[in-house]
């Protein structure tokens, strides 16, 4: 398959190991890399990108040839047609905003569609910012700047290198659901790579897990994040669900979704019409469990799961996950509360959870 395909052969030595890959990603959607400091997360992103030279192997986008070492085949950077976002913005300090900008239209991909200025500058919320000198700028400004520099370079492939690292969770908040409503919009497939499953839960449709520099595991972001042995320590524990949007509620300020076959509130997302599908993150610390169903209770949602499989989590919590049908919950109790229910795989119960506790990206 040519089209909306990424294939690549890749070996490049490192300090104690070689990068050496050999994978082909269907170009939909958002890619995560994930995997531990080391591993040569930025170094496959800097082989995609052209800026490594001392890599052999092949690289094929799109059905162009970006790199093909036995044949003295090696596309430079800006011949790629790609977009690379850096962890700190890298604007040009002594252009302003709107200089920024222009900067990047006058050079965009001439194989892609140009996309609307304006309606860039509104989805990334600079359009206050655009006199703003560069150095007035807050870290989040900066790179909402930097990720609207690069679309209106039009590429045809995003590789986004930790974006959001250097920034607070606020700003981190602020920026997710513009990358993903990009995406959604203007369709540009993009290769992510975070250190955090946070973010990924909330911005990833598929998923890398790499490894001194290999893949371990490619998949379905959700599958793959949702696993317990994935619930280390280093993050809070939770899951990424794919939801459709059914009503809204304006009266009560709620908004019904569909998971599986489950029917659950979630606060209004009027940005999101009824069909729209949505991601949900929901942290594991949000749910309870009772064994028999909530009557009378401010809890909106409460739907049987079967318990598909548990762990424990340092003395005094597990962690469980739920089966919802073909998607899975995760779900961190005390140890108290697990041995007063009396809990073990296989055992239908309730989980409880309040609207708020889902968040929808
Ligand atoms: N130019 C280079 N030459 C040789 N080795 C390098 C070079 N750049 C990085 N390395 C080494 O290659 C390995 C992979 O580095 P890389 O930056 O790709 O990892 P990473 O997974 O992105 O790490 P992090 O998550 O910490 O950013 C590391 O051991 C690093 O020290």
């Amino acid at each position: 398959m040519d089209n909306n395909s990424l294939q690549f052969t890749l070996d490049l030595p490192r300090d104690h190991f070689h990068i050496s890959l050999d994978q082909s990603l269907t170009l939909n959607g958002i890619w995560g890399i994930m995997g531990s400091s080391g591993c040569g997360k930025t170094s496959l992103l800097r082989c995609l990108a052209g800026l490594e030279t001392g890599v052999q192997g092949r690289i094929i986008c799109n059905g162009r040839t970006w790199l093909d070492s036995e044949q003295g085949i090696f596309l430079p950077p800006e011949q790629r047609g790609i977009g690379y976002i850096f962890q700190e913005a890298r604007l040009f300090p002594h252009l302003n905003v709107m200089g920024n900008l222009q900067f990047a239209r006058k050079r965009a991909n001439p194989n892609q569609a140009a996309l609307s200025f304006s309606h860039i500058i509104q989805q990334m919320g600079i359009g206050h910012l655009l006199e703003r000198t560069v150095d007035k700028l807050s870290g989040g400004e900066k790179q909402r700047v930097a990720i609207a520099r690069t679309l209106l370079n039009a590429p045809s492939l995003l590789l986004m290198d930790e974006p959001l690292a250097s920034l607070d969770w606020s700003s981190r908040l602020s920026i997710m659901p513009c990358l993903k409503q990009i995406q959604r919009e203007f369709k540009i497939p993009v290769v992510f790579v975070s250190h955090s499953k946070e973010e990924v839960a909330r911005l990833a449709d598929n998923l890398l897990l790499m490894h001194q520099g290999q893949v371990i595991e490619k998949g379905i972001c959700r599958h793959l994040l949702n696993r317990l042995e994935e619930q280390d320590n280093s993050d809070q524990p939770l899951s990424a669900l794919d939801a459709t949007v059914l009503k809204h509620d304006p009266h009560y300020g709620l908004t019904t979704i569909k998971v599986d076959q489950h029917r659950l509130y979630a606060g209004q997302l009027n940005s999101h019409p009824p069909g729209t599908t949505v991601r949900v993150v929901v942290p594991a610390s949000e749910i309870s469990l009772t064994l028999e169903p909530l009557k009378a209770s401010s809890i909106q949602n409460c739907i049987p799961v079967h318990i598909a499989s548990l762990q424990e989590q340092g003395h005094h919590h597990v962690l469980l996950s739920l089966s919802l049908g073909e998607q899975e919950l995760i779900c961190q109790i005390t140890r108290k509360s697990f041995d007063t229910l009396k809990l073990s795989a296989g055992n239908t119960v309730f989980a409880c959870f309040k609207a708020s506790g889902l968040e929808v990206v």
